[in-house]
């Protein structure tokens, strides 16, 4: 029985914790236990581990001994299997993700071990695990790194990258514990979605997510979607429309507005385009929703769209630049319109485009699977978001050895000039004593910019930019060289150890004297957390390591978000901006950044949920008529004269057929129905104003429409029934004037201007709210 001093010890513990994070005690209690069966298990010869490893699957209930027992055998695997003996946080890291939570352990403190061991825990329990990994370089190095561990636990293991073939993906998936990154996992999921075969779909019903760098994937990148589109001639973009807009000027024929995210032709700029197109009027109702919409498009990419900065041009293609990871975002496209605007805009070829047939957004994925957990650096800061999104908790796991790093104050300027001045200065000092030094930069046109000052004061750098993610964690693996400076956008050749003194740490205690990595922001993040992690990349695992923050007045996430600040009071001559008063301004800039953020995600959740439940709903029929014979039945019933005549066939090619053609109507008619609510919410937010609850409107039209989508798709099986041919090739659908996609390709979207309306009009509200 609890003592009353031990319930008032809970209350306070709870008390002092942040909201959405689990107490740590349990787990101390655990690992004491861990740590006396470990010392059992030492004695065990390696057969006799894994002998021991399979009885743990004989279990039919899995709980605290089972947990205890589990860690204890991955310590005594991981320690013969790998040469790495955990550590007591690495066990405890193992242990709150087994329990499901996301757990918090600093950069460099052996994450990628600690969730081996959970995934290996899940495997042994019965359950199939996907490691979702950062990207392809990381899925493969982390799989084929821990593999020995598996093996010794008799845990098969697999991973899945953009490049794999369909063997080596159903053979990915097969495995008890899959490392993918969690695109190639959607595109796969969409791909099985649309399958007509059951033999064809490859995705194992979902079990356990386990998520590495989760802040970012189920925060971050939670609203992305994953497209899965049908092949179509591409909509090309008008290239004279793209000359055209590219004479336009700014304030004379277009505004954009304060947050540089929507740019709008003035009268002049309408009149100039009406005369240049032939004396038109864009706004009749011949021209308003074609003419209008692609100058409109044609100028955002114009405009809005900055090469080097949100795209490159590399083999006559456009890549996108993922702004989060400063690097190509492989795969990743605008909308269509967009896209072949940019293209336009670049004349280069116009890519093929085409319909969509499904998407899904991360977070939609991932709920789909019944145990989420994951490991991050950040995550405290998301407490609030993983709880209220994914009803996940964070566990902070200590770090095993404290943390020495200086965090140096940020230090503020007037002008990007100066700014970009000081930290030249600063580098240039540094440098001197050889002390290694990580610039990260903001985005890539900023790395571009700085090398260039660099080398004009006459220092050398490398310079990290888009380039592949194994080359990246080569050079990254450098970073902590004598005298090396490296210039890198936040997050590239994320998940590799800077060691001090190189990778092959010659020079470490040199390094270390020096006063270890010595780590600069050219600009604060929109988040504070991408800022700890950057700063994380020096002080790894106890080592010495400095950091410090340049920002200006002038950078983006301050005349973005605090447009309206007081002017500085104290400044020095050099620009730098002493009270205290004027400091705070960029700490309040990212608060803000983060609340818009925040509520951007809460709505658009809103939103996806109804979607999303709708999907799964028709998913669950889809699958019915995939896997029965309902479709043929169902035909049958509706046209017996036709399945009469059918008769004579065998009774599979008869079912096949109906099945196919069952399903193309209903692919077809939720394809429909996603552009019905595309379209529907991208006007929905107009309702706002007209004083209606968008979301009840959402709802109010949604609903129906679905209703409509089964229906329907029968009528149209019932008619394409009737008129295909059918015989033992079974059902010649194209024939019929039924074509089905034949060519599919998948893509990320980066940015939709198209459907961000309703976060614009919000955006305007937070702004509207905080100016009171
Ligand atoms: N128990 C251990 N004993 C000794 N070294 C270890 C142990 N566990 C991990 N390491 C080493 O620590 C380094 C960091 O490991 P890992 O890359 O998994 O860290 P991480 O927490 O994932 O870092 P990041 O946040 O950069 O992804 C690796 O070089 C690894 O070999």
């Amino acid at each position: 029985m609890t003592t009353l001093l031990g319930r008032f010890k809970q209350r306070l513990r709870r008390f002092a914790q942040k909201p959405g994070s689990a107490d740590l005690a349990p787990y101390r209690k655990l690992l004491v236990d861990v740590n006396e069966l470990a010392d059992r298990f030492s004695g065990l010869d390696d057969e006799e581990l894994t002998a021991a490893a399979a009885e743990l699957r004989e279990k039919s209930d899995f709980g605290r001994v089972e947990l205890v027992e589990v860690c204890a055998l991955a310590r005594e695997a991981a320690d013969r299997a790998l040469g790495l003996r955990p550590f007591d946080v690495q066990i405890l890291g193992a242990l709150g993700l087994l329990e499901g939570h996301v757990v918090e352990m600093a950069t460099g403190e052996g994450k990628t071990l600690s969730g081996a061991i959970a995934a290996a825990g899940f495997a042994l329990r019965g359950d199939q695990v996907h490691v979702v990994s950062v990207n392809d370089y990381l899925a493969q190095r982390d799989a084929e790194w821990m593999k020995p561990l598996y093996d010794l636990l008799g845990v098969s293991v697999g991973w899945i990258g953009q490049t794999s073939k369909p063997e080596e993906r159903r053979a990915g998936y097969a495995a008890e514990v899959t490392y993918a990154p969690v695109s190639e996992i959607g595109f796969d999921v969409l791909r099985d979605r649309l399958a007509t075969d059951e033999a064809d779909r490859i995705v194992p019903e979902p079990r356990v997510a386990l998520v590495d760098e989760a802040d970012s994937v189920l925060v971050d990148e939670a609203r992305v979607p994953l497209v899965l589109a049908g092949s179509t001639a591409g909509p090309s973009a008008d290239p004279a429309l793209a000359a055209l807009v590219k004479r336009l000027r700014r304030d004379l024929h277009f505004e954009i507005d304060d947050e540089e995210r929507n740019v709008y032709l003035t009268g002049a700029g309408s009149e100039l385009v009406e005369r240049e197109l032939g004396g038109i009027d864009l706004y009749s109702d011949e021209h308003v929703s074609t003419t209008l919409s692609k100058v409109n498009v044609a100028l955002h990419a114009q405009v809005l769209l900055h090469r080097d900065v949100d795209y490159i041009v590399r083999d006559g293609k456009v890549h996108l630049i993922n702004d989060t990871r400063g690097r190509i975002a492989n795969l990743q496209r605008w909308p269509d319109g967009l896209q072949a605007a940019v293209e336009a805009k670049e004349s280069v070829q116009t890519t093929d485009s085409g319909e969509v047939l499904d998407s899904v957004t991360v977070q939609a994925l991932l709920s789909r699977y019944p145990t989420v957990c994951g490991m991050t650096g950040t995550a405290v800061a998301v407490a609030e978001q993983l709880r209220d999104f994914y009803s996940l908790e964070v566990l902070v796991i200590p770090p095993n050895v404290e943390c020495v790093r200086e965090d140096e104050d940020a230090r503020l300027y007037t002008t990007l000039e100066l700014k970009e001045a000081a930290i030249v200065e600063e580098i240039k000092e540094v440098h001197e004593s050889g002390r290694p030094i990580l610039v990260g930069t903001l985005d890539v046109a900023e790395s571009e910019r700085l090398s260039r000052k660099l080398s004009e004061a006459g220092l050398e750098c490398v310079v990290l930019n888009a380039k592949n993610d194994a080359e990246e964690a080569a050079i990254i693996a450098d970073a902590g060289s004598f005298g090396r400076v490296t210039v890198s956008t936040q997050m590239a050749g994320r998940g590799t150890d800077i060691r001090l003194g190189g990778h092959d740490q010659t020079d470490r205690e040199r390094i270390a004297e020096l006063g270890g990595l010595y780590v600069i922001g050219t600009g604060r993040h929109p988040f504070s957390r991408l800022d700890d992690q950057l700063r994380g990349r020096a002080g790894r695992q106890g080592d010495p390591g400095g950091s410090v923050f340049f920002s200006s007045l002038q950078d983006e996430l301050v005349t973005q978000y605090v447009p309206d600040h007081d002017e500085p009071a104290e400044v020095e001559d050099d620009g730098r901006i002493l009270d205290l008063g004027t400091l705070h301004t960029v700490d309040h800039a990212q608060r803000v950044a983060e609340g818009v953020q925040l509520e951007i995600h809460r709505n658009t959740w809103r939103y996806s949920k109804l979607v999303e439940h709708q999907r799964t709903l028709l998913l669950e029929f889809r699958d019915r008529v995939l896997t029965s014979d309902l479709a043929w039945k169902e035909l049958a019933e509706r046209k017996p004269e036709r399945a009469e005549e059918l008769d004579e066939l065998d009774e599979e090619i008869r079912v096949r057929a109906a099945r196919l053609i069952a399903l193309h109507h209903l692919d077809q008619r939720w394809t429909d129905h996603l552009v019905f609510l595309t379209d529907l919410r991208e006007g929905i937010h107009l309702r706002a104003l007209a004083r209606q609850n968008p979301l009840d409107e959402f709802h109010r039209e949604a609903i129906p429409q679905y209703h409509r989508i089964a229906p329907d798709a029968w009528e149209e099986a019932e008619e394409t029934f009737v008129k295909a041919k059918i015989d033992e090739d079974g059902a010649h659908l194209a024939e019929a004037g039924v074509k089905r996609p034949n060519t599919t390709w998948t893509y990320l979207v980066n940015d939709n201007p198209f459907s961000s309306g309703l976060e614009e009009t919000f955006k305007s509200l937070v702004k509207l709210v905080r100016r009171k």
